[in-house]
């Protein structure tokens, strides 16, 4: 079947009008012939049954009932205007109602003749009724063979309004299937079909529309939803080495001095095998001439800052300098405190650069920057500021990458003949299979092992009325030497009801744990970043007990001797944040906990959010539910990927099938990266129509 048949319009298909295929157009994006072949039904009913109305139930759902129209009658005034029938058959009596009331629809009704009505009903006391019936007179109905596996495709009220039934929808896929005529080309090889046991193209297109038994149904939709993977993956491979064969790196071949001598004398620890494997990639990387794009995931506390600081002695050790850009000042603090720690015994200079620094200090940074007698340089935005220049930047390590846009990033290499080598650290997971079919061009290391000798963190679920338990808990957590934060939400639409959420718990706080035992910070979002950082930093120095708060101190606070975290209204907050911020004690040696507060009435998410994280600290498995329970649209960067725009598969529910997918693309790369064997010439064409519009190919062939 040549690709243009399939661009045919609509409008072009016996039986569809300029008027329907407006609809088609609007309703469900339907413009082409293509467009419908690939309009998938969203489940199949079995359309040689027959309902009684004294079978109904209020949960029966998409039913066929023989009945006749006894009467009809229009009820309600204005936009609630609709007509009414009473559909009746032996055995009881319904409504059939259609929101309009058009004078020739009325009249085209006929009275006492044998219909079969097909439709969702509902039941509005003791009266079942079906909105806006598939209706067709039962001689009609039976002079067609019907299928026990009728498609049922997806609707809208506009359609269903305007007389654009499932029937209708039916009858125009079967004359498309009949012009087509069984002859959907091939798309994918025969040993990737042999090996991962794919029915045909054709077949499958046939089957998932009109199947001929549920086994050759399920393995039609198998193939169609491989396929749609497999394509994804495709781009996703390919774009990625068109990005390392078209931007260069720096070499950084040589592993000298500063590294050995720092891994061989000043490691304060012994590295964990996933932080050794993440440094090797990173290594490789570095030495290949393509430039590093390289997103490293560690769940909190698994030890990133270390893995940066080997980076960064990479650089060094091939003559250039590197930085590390962390979202705030207080994180750059601690990132300039940390590791200004770990290099204290080594001859590398490392500076801090934040919007605070004064003037005069300042100066001393940009002309060190721009000799090359400063190594490395920690800092927030201030890094991208126009008088900050380096001599021969070699790496960026950036500090959650959802802060900086890329924009800000190429600033950093502004001055630089070739981009330096970029590595972005997150300590939100993102899984596994979501971060493959959204991350095509970025590579990932993933340190998936904790430090040894860490104590889980104890989480419980306590209902708001045991808060005098609680607060018992802490005063004596607090007589222990322990610090305490206790966490507020804090979301857009609410901000003034929970700016008094916050402060009314401040004052309860405040009342609870008077002075002068105990001093209690105050720190939220409306606060001035100077007054912030002064609070923060009582904290940290263990000046005040207890940290009262919104979600501000969600990402990389390090104060080791807090070991209670209490998060009001929990069930207000996602999964991963609520994992970030329990992330945030468990930091000493000491045993930790973290204490869920709610009130009583739980929606089923919150059950099941707060039962996860009561049940597991793994930040892999909390993503992975918090996937399935918000679906992809809301995780990070997903809305404006390609991912959104799936027909069949489903990236959570499907994900051994997107392993495979993305593992036959691989196998087809590595034999032909310029798909141009034989065999693969449906592969080609697939990606040349795919990729027309953006152009890669021009890359590749
Ligand atoms: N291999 C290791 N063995 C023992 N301790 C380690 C190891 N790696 C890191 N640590 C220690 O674990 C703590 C957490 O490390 P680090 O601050 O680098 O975590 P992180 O990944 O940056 O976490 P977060 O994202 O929560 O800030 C630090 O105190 C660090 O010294």
């Amino acid at each position: 079947m040549p690709l243009n048949f399939l661009s045919t319009p609509i409008d072009y298909l016996g039986g569809v009008g300029p008027e329907r295929a407006k609809l088609l157009r609007s309703e469900l994006h339907v413009e082409t012939y293509g467009d419908l072949a690939n309009l998938f039904p969203n489940r199949y009913i079995d359309k040689t049954k027959y309902y009684k109305i004294n079978q109904l139930v209020p949960e029966s759902a998409q039913v066929q009932i023989v009945g006749k129209i006894v009467n009809v009658k229009t009820a309600g005034a204005g936009k609630a205007t609709r007509l009414v029938a009473t559909f009746a058959d032996e055995t009881g009596r319904m409504e059939l109602v259609w929101f309009r009331s058009q004078k020739h629809f009325r009249d085209s009704l006929k009275i006492n003749e044998p219909y079969v009505a097909f439709g969702k009903v509902q039941r509005y006391g003791s009266q079942y009724s079906i909105a806006h019936p598939d209706l067709e007179l039962l001689k009609d109905h039976k002079s067609r063979k019907q299928s026990a596996m009728t498609p049922v495709y997806p609707s809208t009220e506009m359609l269903a309004k305007r007389k654009v039934t499932n029937t209708y929808i039916v009858k125009c896929m079967r004359k498309l299937f009949s012009e087509i005529n069984g002859s959907f080309v091939e798309t994918l090889p025969e040993d990737m079909r042999a090996h991962y046991k794919l029915v045909g193209k054709n077949d499958a297109m046939v089957n998932a529309h009109f199947p001929s038994s549920p086994e050759m149904l399920r393995a039609s939709i198998y193939r169609l939803k491989f396929e749609e993977l497999f394509f994804i993956q495709m781009e996703l491979l390919l774009q990625n080495r068109i990005r390392k064969t078209k931007i260069k790196g720096y070499v950084f071949d040589l592993v000298g001095e500063k590294f050995t001598d720092f891994y061989n004398n000043h490691l304060p620890f012994q590295l964990t095998g996933a932080q050794k494997r993440v440094v090797k990639e990173i290594r490789a990387d570095m030495g290949t001439g393509a430039h590093m794009n390289r997103l490293l995931q560690g769940d909190v506390g698994s030890g990133k800052t270390i893995v940066a600081v080997l980076t960064a002695l990479l650089a060094l050790d091939n003559g250039f300098q590197a930085c590390i850009m962390a979202p705030t000042e207080i994180l750059a603090q601690q990132h300039y405190a940390g590791v200004s720690e770990l290099l204290e015994r080594t001859n590398i200079t490392v500076s801090i650069l934040t919007g605070s620094v004064k003037t005069k200090d300042r100066r001393v940074i940009h002309e060190g920057l721009e000799d090359g007698s400063l190594d490395i340089l920690i800092g927030t935005h201030a890094l991208i500021e126009d008088k900050v220049k380096f001599k021969n930047l070699g790496v960026a390590i950036v500090d959650e990458q959802h802060r900086f846009g890329v924009a800000q990033r190429a600033k950093l290499w502004k001055k630089n003949d070739l981009p330096p080598h970029v590595l972005v650290m997150t300590a939100t997971p993102i899984p596994r299979t979501l971060a493959m079919s959204l991350y095509g061009d970025l590579d990932i290391s993933v340190i998936d092992e904790l430090p040894p000798g860490r104590k889980e963190i104890k989480t419980v679920h306590r209902y708001d009325k045991n808060r005098l338990a609680v607060f018992k808990f802490i005063r004596d957590e607090i007589d222990l030497g322990r610090q305490v934060y206790m966490v507020y939400p804090l979301i857009e639409e609410s901000e003034t009801l929970d700016y008094k959420d916050l402060q009314d718990g401040y004052g309860s706080i405040v009342r609870e744990f008077p002075l002068p035992k105990y001093n209690v910070s105050i720190v939220h979002g409306r606060m001035k970043p100077e007054d912030k950082d002064y609070e923060m930093n009582r904290f940290v120095k263990g000046e005040t007990q207890i940290m009262v708060a919104t979600t501000v101190i969600e990402v990389g606070v390090n104060v080791p001797n807090a070991s209670v975290m209490i998060i009001e209204s929990a069930e207000r907050f996602g999964l991963s944040q609520l994992h970030q911020l329990r992330g945030r004690v468990g930091r000493g040696a000491e045993q930790s906990y973290c204490i869920l507060m709610t009130g009583h009435k739980l929606s089923n998410d919150s059950k099941t959010r707060l039962k996860t994280m009561v049940d597991t600290t793994d930040g892999f498995q909390i993503a992975e539910v918090d996937l399935k329970l918000r679906g992809p649209g809301d995780i990070m960067g997903t809305r404006q990927s390609g991912v959104m725009d799936l027909r069949l598969a489903d990236i959570v529910k499907d994900n051994q099938i997107l392993a495979l997918a993305r593992e036959a693309a691989q196998k087809l790369l590595a034999k032909d990266i310029k798909i141009e064997l034989p065999e693969h010439a449906g592969v080609k064409r697939v990606m040349t129509f795919l990729q027309n519009k953006k152009g890669l190919w021009k890359y590749i062939s």
